[in-house]
Parts: C-alpha cells; sequence; structure tokens
C-alpha cells in the first residue's frame, strides 16, 4: 500500500518541497502538502506544528520537513512526543535514522545540500526499514513526562 507522506518546512524549503513532492507522487506515495505555498518568508513552526499533530493522530506514516539548515524544522517536530526528528545531510544518516531511531520524519538542510541529494535521501528515507530488537529498547526510553 502506498505510504502516506506529510511534507512541509518554510520558505528556504519551498523550491526543494515542490521538486520533491512531484518525485515522490511519481513513486506513487500519496502526499499531504503541508505548507508554505509560495516562496514568502514565514515562520517554519506554522506549518511543522499542524504536520506532526498530524502524524502523531495517525494520519501519515512519515512526514518530510525542509528550511535552510533543517535545525528549526528537526527541533519544531521534535516537540512532539510521537515525533523522532532526525536531520540528516548523507545517506548513511537517512538510512541509519529509521535502521536504529525508527525516525518518522526527515529533515532536510535546503541551503546546505543538493535538491539531487536531497531526493536520495527522501528515498532512502521512505524504503528503509526500523530493525528493532535492541534499538525498540532504546526507542521506547525516549519518551519523558
Ligand atoms: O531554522 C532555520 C535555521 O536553523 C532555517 O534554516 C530557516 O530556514 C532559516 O532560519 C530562514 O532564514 P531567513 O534568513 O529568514 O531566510
Amino acid at each position: 500500500m502506498a505510504k502516506k507522506i506529510a511534507i512541509g518546512g518554510d520558505h528556504a524549503g519551498f523550491e526543494y518541497k515542490a521538486k520533491m513532492i512531484s518525485k515522490l507522487e511519481s513513486l506513487g506515495y500519496e502526499v499531504k502538502d503541508f505548507g508554505p505555498f509560495s516562496d514568502a518568508s514565514v515562520d517554519y513552526p506554522d506549518y511543522v506544528h499542524p504536520l506532526s499533530s498530524a502524524i502523531e493522530a495517525g494520519e501519515f506514516d512519515l512526514g518530510i520537513v525542509i528550511c535552510g539548515s533543517g535545525n528549526g524544522v528537526a527541533i519544531t517536530a521534535n516537540k512532539h512526543q510521537g515525533i523522532r526528528a532526525a536531520l540528516c545531510w548523507n545517506e548513511d544518516l537517512a538510512a541509519l535514522c529509521r535502521q536504529h531511531n525508527n525516525a518518522n520524519v526527515l529533515a532536510l538542510p535546503a541551503r546546505f545540500i543538493s535538491y539531487e541529494l536531497a531526493e536520495k535521501l527522501a528515498e532512502i528515507f521512505l524504503t528503509t526499514e526500523f530493525e528493532g530488537g535492541r534499538h525498540q529498547n532504546r526507542v521506547n526510553k525516549i519518551a519523558c513526562s
């Protein structure tokens, strides 16, 4: 079954987000764009909080958030107890965040990696499974009251 993907970010990630949506839909994913819907300067929490809440509610399988450095969107998403957002800038990190951390949101730094690499990281993230085992014990301990 095609995975349902939530994607969002800010103005610095707008161009990459548009290209990424087209690519993911061509691969058969169901994608919802949480915005922004232009490259006008915006505040990333306004878009990442609704995206994160929707993933927590089980409306989407995984999420992708894109800003200039990837930090703002990752920090925002990780404020949500049900979110494990991973900032990735190479292929190994994109695989490991799924394999070891069961990350459900990929954060991408649009101002620091090419679109081609961003697209490759997204494909790796979306197709890599969590390994469970010893890693599950650790993931279970992440949540704090
Ligand atoms: O949160 C960020 C910095 O870690 C993101 O990279 C934002 O995209 C960036 O801060 C936006 O900067 P701008 O000068 O307002 O375009």
